[in-house]
């Protein structure tokens, strides 16, 4: 392995400058909002406010890559040239991909978002399991390699979610290797079988795979074996507080990563004010987690 594993990173980047992870979503009613157009050029414009106002005062940035995608060709020349000068300034790019395949496909999504040198290659991308945890083998292999992260998603914060992630499955009759660790037989929720796969993967200590947990209800998780990084949306725009976070993740605080999107960037296009109400939200996380 050539550099610092994931978790290191991480740890590091938090102690700079707190454990706020801002998103980068260019919304169309941001755009309107913001008086920009809703173009490829517009998303650029977007992102570079959002890059000036966010790198170095926040640890990690998330660009949404949906609002990028939807220009097509022109909306990822902007995504890449964004991760890029986000990256190149010291500032930690989750990408929002949402990514999830089987075999060589898996392969090749991992190459790129997590590739040595691929144009949108980012420090950690977001990855679905739902098409079985052993499936995204690919992706920790090369975010191992690599000392970069996964955040797999186990309880989403859309309401949504719950009926999938929160159906219970009997331990080991699905497929073992999502599984290790729950005996025969025990009922386990589709999400907790999430974490316990990611428990048994970081057994490494490197950390290398994170979780996605939102912020907006109570998970029903048990959280006590895992220790690697906990990325938990839904803080402001979908009705989550600081408190609610204090209360919900007790007791997995160390590598926890709120992320906020469109209650920081409703502040723009002001660069001043983005950078005041990433701060104000970044100062809120770290006092009301202290
Ligand atoms: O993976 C994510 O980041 C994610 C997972 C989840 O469970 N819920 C969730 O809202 N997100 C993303 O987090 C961001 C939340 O944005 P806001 O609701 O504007 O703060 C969006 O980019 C969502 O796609």
């Amino acid at each position: 392995m050539s550099q610092l594993s994931w978790g290191s990173r991480l740890r590091s980047a938090i102690a700079d400058r707190g454990r706020l992870c801002v998103g980068i979503d260019p919304h169309p009613s941001l755009l309107r909002a913001w008086g920009l157009p809703e173009t490829a050029g517009g998303v650029e414009t977007f992102a570079e406010i959002c890059v000036e106002a966010f790198v170095g005062d926040v640890a990690l940035v998330k660009p949404q890559v949906a609002f990028f995608e939807a220009y097509g060709s022109a909306g990822y020349a902007v995504l890449e040239r964004t991760i890029s000068v986000v990256r190149a300034a010291g500032t930690l790019v989750i990408a929002d991909a949402k990514r999830g395949d089987i075999g060589s496909t898996m392969a090749a999504y991992s190459q790129a978002w997590l590739g040595e040198d691929t144009p949108l290659a980012s420090d950690a991308v977001t990855v679905s399991p739902y098409l079985g945890f052993g499936a995204l083998e690919p992706a920790v292999e090369l975010a191992t390699e690599h000392g970069r992260g996964l955040f797999v998603l186990a309880r989403t914060s859309n309401p949504e979610g719950g009926r999938l992630q929160g159906a219970r499955l009997l331990g080991g009759q699905l497929d073992a290797a999502d599984l290790s660790g729950v005996s025969a037989g025990e009922s386990v929720s589709v999400a907790q079988s999430i974490v316990d796969a990611a428990v048994a993967q970081n057994r490494d200590g490197l950390d290398t795979v994170g979780l996605v947990v939102g912020a907006t209800r109570g998970h029903g998780l048990d959280l006590s074996e895992f220790s690697g990084p906990i990325l938990a949306p839904g803080l402001g725009a979908q009705g989550a507080t600081v408190a609610d976070l204090a209360e919900i993740f007790r007791d997995s605080r160390e590598l926890l990563l709120p992320n906020t999107s469109r209650d920081v960037l409703r502040h723009g296009p002001s660069v001043s004010a983005l950078r005041e109400a990433a701060e104000r939200v970044r100062d809120d996380v770290e006092n009301g987690l202290a």
